[in-house]
């Protein structure tokens, strides 16, 4: 059936890593190189990229794993070494016939053993408890208190061309300080300083204008702000809409399923919508699409349309209308009984007749 094989392509195409993740890495790669650095010179810093990325996909199995694989490769060469010497050893003292040296000297290869084995505890905890220095180091770096920037800074930085890692970094530490203000915040700083700083820096960062950022900042709440914004810097999926009436979603998704193009059901709250992940045809050129089956359009172009919920006979206006998403929507949802004002031309608007002036 269309729809599993839809789910399992779908389910290929997710697996790209969340952006989340990348943060994740950010955070954690000043730790784990350490094993890396010991363990193998000759890796690439890229092979070391993707190795952390598999430690923290599988954070738990990987640390088990990985204190394991150190502790053997750390004994192994000391320990390989010294049973081939103790051998030797061996093999001459059992030449010379004298039990009693032989023995003396199997105790003395064993407090050897004994003796590296417990330079390699002493070591290996001597690099755990400096490990944990170091982590402490950083975690105590982290919630130092964070400062404001001074006006004289900010003039100074003014004079500099964009320094986009600082940025991100002031941004999320404000973001951190306006989340828990009364334990985290400046002496003497008030909100409005902080908010006034994260509009500035979100506007330099991301690229807004003042009066956009402004208004975003005013409008939501500092963690909603960021995850919106976050959202605005992902790309959009490809999307389209069904022409109810020429054909039914499930069919249409078959037809096109079978052109390569891998799809799914859009979400629960559309009945028309279709994403497509990829296609092996060119999705506005298909003859479904010049038959005028679907429409190329955004999800959250829908909402409007949904929400209004045109009704059959009802007059709809629909002013500077083009390219007519929206309109055809609202057509389709009226049976192509409405009647619609479309840019500066009075349009009695079949579905088709707004398709074939889109056309010309
Ligand atoms: C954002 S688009 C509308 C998209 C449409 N709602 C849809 O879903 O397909 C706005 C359209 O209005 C047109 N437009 C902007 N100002 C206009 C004006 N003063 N008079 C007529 N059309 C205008 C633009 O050229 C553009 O085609």
């Amino acid at each position: 059936m269309a729809p599993a094989a839809l789910n399992k392509k779908k389910v290929t195409k997710s697996q790209k890593p969340p952006a989340q993740k990348k943060q994740k890495k950010e955070v954690f790669t000043a730790k784990p190189p350490k094993k890396h650095d010991i363990s193998d010179d000759s890796d690439s810093p890229t092979e070391e990229i993707v190795d952390h990325e598999g430690l923290f996909e599988e954070e738990n199995e990987e640390d088990g794993f990985d204190s394991h694989s150190e502790a053997s490769s750390d004994g192994d060469d000391p320990f390989t070494d010294d049973f081939l010497q103790g051998g030797d050893d061996e093999e001459e003292g059992s030449g010379s016939g004298s039990g009693s040296d032989s023995d003396s000297d199997s105790d003395s290869d064993e407090s050897d053993i004994e003796k590296k084995s417990r330079a390699i505890d002493e070591e290996r905890a001597r690099e755990e408890e400096e490990a944990g220095a170091e982590m402490q180091l950083n975690i105590k770096e982290e919630s130092d208190e964070f400062r404001l920037p001074t006006k004289e800074e900010l003039q100074e930085e003014a004079r500099q061309p964009p320094d986009l890692p600082n940025l991100q970094r002031r941004i999320k530490e404000i973001v951190r300080v306006l989340s828990n203000f009364n334990s985290l915040r400046q002496e003497g700083a008030q909100r409005k300083d902080y908010v006034e700083q994260l509009r500035v820096d979100l506007g330099s960062y991301y690229g807004y204008n003042e009066f956009l950022i402004g208004v975003l900042v005013e409008m939501f709440p500092v963690v909603e702000l960021m995850e919106l914004i976050e959202a605005f810097e992902k790309p959009r999926p490809i999307c389209l809409r069904t022409n109810t009436l020429k054909t039914r979603r499930r069919d249409l998704a078959d037809v096109l399923l079978n052109r390569g193009v891998n799809l799914d059901p859009l979400s629960k709250w559309s009945k028309v919508g279709l994403v497509v992940y990829d296609s092996q045809v060119p999705i506005g050129a298909t003859p479904e699409y010049m038959a005028g089956f679907y429409m190329l359009q955004s999800a959250s172009s829908f909402l409007p349309v949904m929400a209004l919920a045109p009704q059959e006979k009802e007059r709809i206006v629909d002013m500077a209308a083009a390219p007519g998403g929206k309109t055809t929507y609202i057509a389709a949802l009226m049976k192509n009984g409405g009647l619609h004002r479309w840019e500066d031309n009075l349009h009695c608007c079949s579905y088709e007749k707004q398709r074939d002036d889109l056309r010309k």
